[in-house]
């Protein structure tokens, strides 16, 4: 029924214990089957390759401690083999706090939920929502919250269980196993997996939850990973309920560079020690590379690790060979000047590390990299001279790639174009560059203006416009400038918010304006506009306020600042259609006047009973058919064929 657990993860690697090995055969075991592996970081369980008999790997199996410092540990070499059989990702699981790759401030915000939430006197079941990308330490720090505040984890697989079982969870205590002590009845529910069904219709799911919070007796934690494109499945779960419920919502980060490299550090110092010498311990740049490839997923990142460290494996000593002479090629400039920022924003040498997550960007770090054009300055000899009247145009070297960087952001670079547009301003400190930018958006745009040409064009618009705007901001020509760089927030482009209303008007319009049979585009700037000329009365109100509100567009008051909407470091490249849905609210916001018969409230559609809705004899007529048939009160009587 329910996975009953204390360490969650760590047990379960145990129960698992009978799987077969996933490397055998890459390792040359003597078990050979290949199963799905840990490689990439997804499953939290599989066991790790085999390469001796059983019972001797028993007997190995943690002889020594392995959250013991590492001057701690005096192991014979001889007796050393590596532990495959213990992923490293168990074996090295945070105990404390202090060695969890969290930081300081979430862990100290989850631990005071929980210490608020495990007081038994409070009625009802309160909610923990705990979100971020996978392999950020989400469950690590509850595991070791447990620890701290000594409390019980009672784990629930929503893929395994019927759903109705976290209410009886809820009534029942946990199960005693055998050997076990008898600890105080302080327990939380975990819940990390969620079937599709949900995501299609959450519905089910809010219903759980409300009689949960109404009749539960102990805290719930639910922990959602955010989907490799950034997508935010915390968002399609919860959006209904996260108020209604007062589900608190804590967001975790990928785990930094610098706290994924003292973990990486602290095994591999171990390990060493363990092995006295004899496994291949991974330099500097190497630990770089698989930081830099695990994008902020530790899991990932300590996997990668051990498959590594096989010294038996050749296809491992290939691996790292070719990362050491990758590491070893990159230009001296930049491995002494880099700064600590850039090091976790550079783009070239972001070619994925082997076992890598997939390097996509955020939108927000995307815009970022072409925003903040970062360069770094040629060697002496290196620098392309230019002729005395093109110095102006003399740029150090571009750090990153923007071709690269629009791929890895996951939207069109229409779209991508769209952003910029929208923020390069605030990043531009001269006119003259924001005049010669704005060409090269505007060249970018003309090139994708021709739809035969347009799928082939597509990717020429979005170097122009990119490349473009970076050459074109002086402030940022060289790598040594101090322009006036600092955070700058970024905000989604008004566009979306103008081609909405535009959609909307144009719809209403059709509607308000059946009969005149006309396309939108003369709708909306011929005739609206004609008939706000007209001093007459319109036939009913939704027309007259539509007219009203979109035909006098230049002696409208237009509020001096739009109210923008900020774009989140985590908001995903792509647009959907939810996000323009949460938009009207904020649409409608933006002009108070603009409130009756506005596009994005229901039109009233003309009555044609109504004999007030008459058309006066100065407006124009409208000429359809059907126009004509309300006009002649026409009768079609239906033709009996007998
Ligand atoms: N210093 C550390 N900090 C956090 N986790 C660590 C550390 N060292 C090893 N680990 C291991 O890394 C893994 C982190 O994964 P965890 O399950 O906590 O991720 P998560 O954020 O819950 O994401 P997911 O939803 O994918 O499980 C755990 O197996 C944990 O034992």
């Amino acid at each position: 029924m329910s996975k009953l657990s204390l360490g969650g993860k760590q047990s379960s690697g145990k129960i698992n214990s009978w799987v077969e090995p996933s490397f055998g055969e890459l390792l040359g075991a003597t078990n050979r089957s290949l199963k799905k592996g840990p490689l990439s970081g997804e499953s939290k369980t599989t066991r790790w390759p085999s390469t001796g008999d059983q019972a001797e790997k028993k007997s190995r199996k943690r002889k020594v401690d392995p959250h013991v410092s590492s001057n701690q540990i005096s192991v014979s070499s001889e007796a050393y083999k590596p532990d495959q059989d213990e992923p490293w990702v168990d074996l090295y699981a945070p105990q404390s706090q202090a060695e969890l790759a969290v930081h300081k401030k979430k862990v100290e915000e989850v631990e005071s939920w929980l210490r608020d939430h495990l007081d038994k006197s409070k009625k009802g079941g309160a909610i923990l929502l705990l979100t971020g990308p996978s392999g950020c330490g989400k469950t690590a720090t509850v595991q070791v919250l447990a620890k701290d505040l000594g409390f019980q984890i009672q784990e629930w697989l929503w893929m395994k269980f019927y759903l109705e079982f976290l209410l009886r969870a809820n009534k029942y205590s946990r199960l005693q196993m055998s050997g076990e002590k008898v600890t105080e009845d302080r327990k939380i529910i975990l819940i990390e997996e969620f079937p599709n069904q949900f995501y299609r219709q959450p519905g089910g799911l809010h219903d759980i939850l409300r009689q949960f919070v109404k009749t539960g007796r102990c805290p719930l934690v639910l922990i959602v990973s955010d989907s490799l494109s950034g997508d935010k499945n915390s968002r399609l779960l919860f959006k209904d309920v996260l108020h209604e419920l007062e589900i608190h919502n804590i967001s975790f980060n990928p785990v930094a560079p610098t706290s994924m490299m003292k973990v990486l550090s602290r095994i591999v110092t171990i390990e060493a020690g363990k092995s006295c010498g004899r496994i291949s311990v991974p330099d500097k740049g190497a630990l770089d590379l698989l930081c830099s490839g695990s994008s902020g997923d530790v899991r990932c990142a300590i996997n990668n690790l051990q498959f590594s460290s096989f010294t038996d494996s050749c296809l491992e000593r290939r691996l790292w060979a070719s990362k050491k002479g990758k590491s070893a090629s990159k230009p001296s400039v930049k491995a002494k000047g880099r700064s600590k920022s850039s090091k976790s924003t550079d783009m070239q040498d972001e070619s994925p590390a082997i076992g890598g997550k997939d390097a996509s960007l955020f939108l927000f770090r995307a815009l970022g990299k072409i925003l903040y054009c970062k360069r770094e300055s040629y060697e002496s000899t290196q620098a392309p001279k230019l002729p005395p009247h093109l110095t102006d145009h003399q740029r150090d070297k571009l750090l990153v790639d923007p071709e690269l960087v629009i791929e890895r952001s996951h939207m069109s670079g229409e779209f991508f174009n769209l952003y910029l547009h929208q923020n390069y301003p605030d990043f531009f400190s001269d006119v003259e560059d924001i005049a010669r930018a704005s060409e090269y958006l505007s060249d970018a745009d003309f090139l994708t203006a021709e739809w035969s040409s347009r799928s082939t064009m597509l990717e020429y618009g979005s170097s122009v416009a990119t490349r473009g705007l970076m050459h074109a901001n002086s402030s940022r020509a060289q790598a040594s400038s101090k322009s006036t760089a600092g955070f700058k927030p970024l905000h989604k482009p008004h566009w979306l918010h103008i081609n909405k209303m535009y959609r909307e008007n144009f719809l209403t319009a059709q509607s308000l304006f059946l009969n005149f049979c006309l396309t939108p585009v003369s709708l909306l700037t011929e005739l609206v506009p004609y008939l706000a000329k007209l001093t007459n009365p319109m036939r009913n109100k939704a027309q007259i306020a539509f007219i009203q509100n979109v035909g006098h567009l230049s002696q409208k008051r237009v509020p001096a600042r739009l109210r923008l909407e900020a774009l989140n470091d985590k908001d995903p490249g792509i647009l959907d259609a939810d996000s323009e849905h949460e938009d009207s609210s904020a649409a409608q916001s933006l002009d108070p006047e603009s409130a009756p018969g506005n596009a994005t409230t229901e039109p009233n559609l003309p009555n044609s009973q109504d004999p007030s809705g008459e058309l006066s004899a100065s407006q124009p007529q409208p000429t359809s058919t059907e126009a004509l048939l309300n006009e002649e009160d026409l009768l079609i009587e239906e033709y009996d064929s007998d």
